[in-house]
């Protein structure tokens, strides 16, 4: 069954300016939906409104066309959030972090042997890509319908972007996906649809826009 999660009529404001005016956005399962747009413009902002740690001027999430009650994140088994910033408390040994997730370490080390023998070891041990790694595979992993990623590929390197994009693409057969991230290449790659923000404004586009927008090989 395909499931969908929609932003409707959704209207934000910081100090009287316009963040979002009217914005219309859907996720679905089975589908990776990409949010472009340049710094600053409101992506972020979009993301925790969709999760329900921003409430808006107006607008409402629906889940399978049905208004939510509570914030999405309330409800169990609905969405996971990859936020910017680093989320897992640095004293947690890995372990004890991917039982919090409900996510084995075996499905990590299927993609990420390097990580085997390190089960012990605390998070805030790693270095900062494998701590960005980390905090991106159990967001995507967490037994959820939807998944919003707030630049994954940040940090990053580039072998770990390609198997992080296969993981990505193996979970898409049972989860939606809303990501944005400025690796423009790895973002049309994994997405099967598109929107771009701007001035507040949220449009459906395709990729031949985006790359005359925002150029391949910046
Ligand atoms: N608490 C705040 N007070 C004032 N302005 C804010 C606040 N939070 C966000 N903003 C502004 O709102 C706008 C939207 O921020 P947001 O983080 O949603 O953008 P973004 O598209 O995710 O940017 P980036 O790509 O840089 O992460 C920005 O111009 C930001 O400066």
């Amino acid at each position: 069954m395909m499931n969908t999660l929609e932003l409707e009529s959704v209207r934000y404001e910081i100090n009287g300016r316009k963040i979002l005016s009217d914005v219309y956005l859907k996720m679905e399962t089975g589908k990776v939906t990409a949010l472009a747009g340049r710094n600053g413009e409101g992506k972020t902002s979009l993301f925790r409104i969709m999760y329900g740690t921003l409430v808006p001027e107006t607008g409402a999430v629906f889940s399978n066309k049905v208004r939510l009650s509570k914030q999405a994140y309330k409800i169990e088994g609905l969405i996971s959030f990859l936020p910017q910033v680093s989320f897992i408390p640095g004293y947690l040994r890995i372990a004890a972090v991917f039982n919090l997730f409900s996510v084995p370490m075996d499905d990590l080390l299927a993609f990420f042997p390097e990580f085997r023998y390190r089960e012990k070891q605390r998070f805030g041990d790693l270095s900062g890509g494998e701590q960005r790694l980390l905090e991106a595979f159990l967001v995507i992993k967490a037994p959820t319908l939807f998944t919003i990623l707030d630049e994954p590929f940040t940090h990053l390197m580039p072998v770990h972007v390609e198997r992080l994009m296969e993981v990505i693409t193996a979970e898409k057969q049972r989860k939606g996906f809303l990501i944005a991230d400025h690796q423009l290449q790895q973002v049309l790659a994994l997405s099967d649809s598109f929107y771009y923000l701007r001035a507040g404004i949220v449009t459906q586009t395709d990729a031949a826009i985006l790359v005359d927008t925002f150029g391949m090989y910046r």
